[in-house]
């Protein structure tokens, strides 16, 4: 591909900027930068056109980014218009009565489609709740349309389900997918080992998310988490946010960094499942969020994500017998390390649950609670 198919011209690109800047739920309002003056962590940036066409450079990139810190932007994705149309069905669904998007509340078993209140998580070992609500819609309910592969869900979203739902989940799943191939071929496995871990047609916990976080004042925000420090628990998440508050905590650094929202680009970071399959060549990295920094904490924060997850009866361990490089990555770990002996529906289960406050158990809950973060990141997991 040229670079000319991608050029815009000065007027397309400051209506894009200025688009892009407004606020989802208030249209007209332009939101604030993100400031100069904080920790912020440098992203790799990977061109979604070249990893296509199978640019070498590029695939080297994402190679680099996916084994270091497991978080890159993703730019040339070609999926901004569906994902401001998530925006907008997330600003309609929150919008409605609390009373009416309870009845679609997930519960405290570990379900993770529908809506997910505020308040009814832990967002760290005292027990304090969240002030996140999310409304998440899975994969399988959106391809079954109308039919239903789970539940049902809130008008706001049935009602955006042909015009926003499906043709950003099927963006995202084709993006998600390509970039799963392309890591399977570096990763030495046969053709295609990844891809039939996640068949589009098999249930699995694929969701598409939208997240509100309420702006918290000023003399609680010290300290306040609106998402706990955690490690992804699918394959590979495909996230959209406009302002800060999204945090690393990188190898070789000592402190949480912010991750800069850019305009055009999208966040991808791997998560449990890919870094179990690889025997943990690719990392899944510890993060969270904050409220927002400076100027733009006093906004509600919003973001929409795609997350891909293996199939739902997948068992999640290290494909060593299908590549020389992870089995020899498997025999450096202690033993039985990538090993879970659960799958992959049991371990999302797993992780959504325990940190429900009605199955709080203080901090055996947290242990519950881990993923795949190497334990000396953990012990700084409050840093
Ligand atoms: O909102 C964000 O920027 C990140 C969300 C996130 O980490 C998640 O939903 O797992
Ligand atoms: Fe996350």
């Amino acid at each position: 591909m040229t670079p000319s198919v991608f050029a815009v011209s000065w007027v397309e690109w400051m209506a894009y900027k200025c688009l892009w800047g407004m606020h989802p739920a208030m249209p007209g309002l332009t939101l604030p930068p993100f400031p100069d003056d904080v920790p912020t962590h440098p992203l790799r940036v990977v061109d979604y056109q070249l990893i296509k066409s199978r640019d070498n450079d590029e695939i080297d990139k994402l190679w680099r980014a996916a084994t270091e810190l497991g978080f890159w932007y993703l730019k040339n994705h070609g999926a901004d218009n569906e994902a401001d149309e998530m925006f907008e069905l997330g600003a309609e669904t929150m919008r409605l009565p609390l009373e009416e998007k309870m009845k679609y509340e997930e519960g405290d078993d570990g379900f993770s489609f529908g809506y997910r209140a505020s308040g009814v998580r832990a967002v760290d070992e005292k027990s304090t709740n969240d002030t996140t609500e999310f409304i998440n819609v899975s994969k399988d309910d959106a391809l079954a349309w109308p039919k239903q592969a789970h539940r049902s869900y809130p008008s706001t979203v049935n009602a955006r389900m042909e015009s926003t739902v499906i043709p950003f989940v099927q963006k995202a799943l084709a993006i998600n997918q390509l970039l799963i191939d392309v890591l399977n071929d570096r990763l030495g496995l046969p053709k295609g080992a990844l891809a039939k871990l996640h068949k589009a047609e098999e249930h699995s916990g694929c969701v598409a998310r939208a997240i509100k976080a309420i702006p918290v004042s000023s003399s609680v925000s010290e300290g306040k988490l609106h998402l706990s420090a955690h490690t992804d628990f699918g394959s590979l998440s495909f996230l959209h946010n406009r302002l800060g508050g999204l945090q690393v905590l990188a190898p070789g650094t000592d402190g949480w960094q912010y991750v800069k929202p850019l305009p055009g680009h999208a966040i991808c970071n791997i998560g449990d499942a890919l870094n179990i399959f690889s025997g943990g060549i690719l990392r899944s990295n510890i993060h969270r969020v904050v409220p927002p920094p400076k100027d733009q904490s006093k906004f509600e924060r919003w973001s929409v994500v795609y997350f891909t997850r293996p199939s739902d009866s997948v068992e999640l361990r290290a494909l060593a017998d299908e590549s020389p490089l992870i089995a020899e990555a498997v025999s450096r770990a202690p033993p039985g390390k990538f090993d879970t002996g659960v799958t992959a529906k049991t371990w999302l289960e797993r992780r959504v649950k325990s940190t429900r406050l009605r199955n709080y158990k203080g901090a055996q809950s947290w242990v519950e609670y881990r993923g795949t973060e190497d334990p000396e990141l953990t012990a700084r997991m409050g840093a």
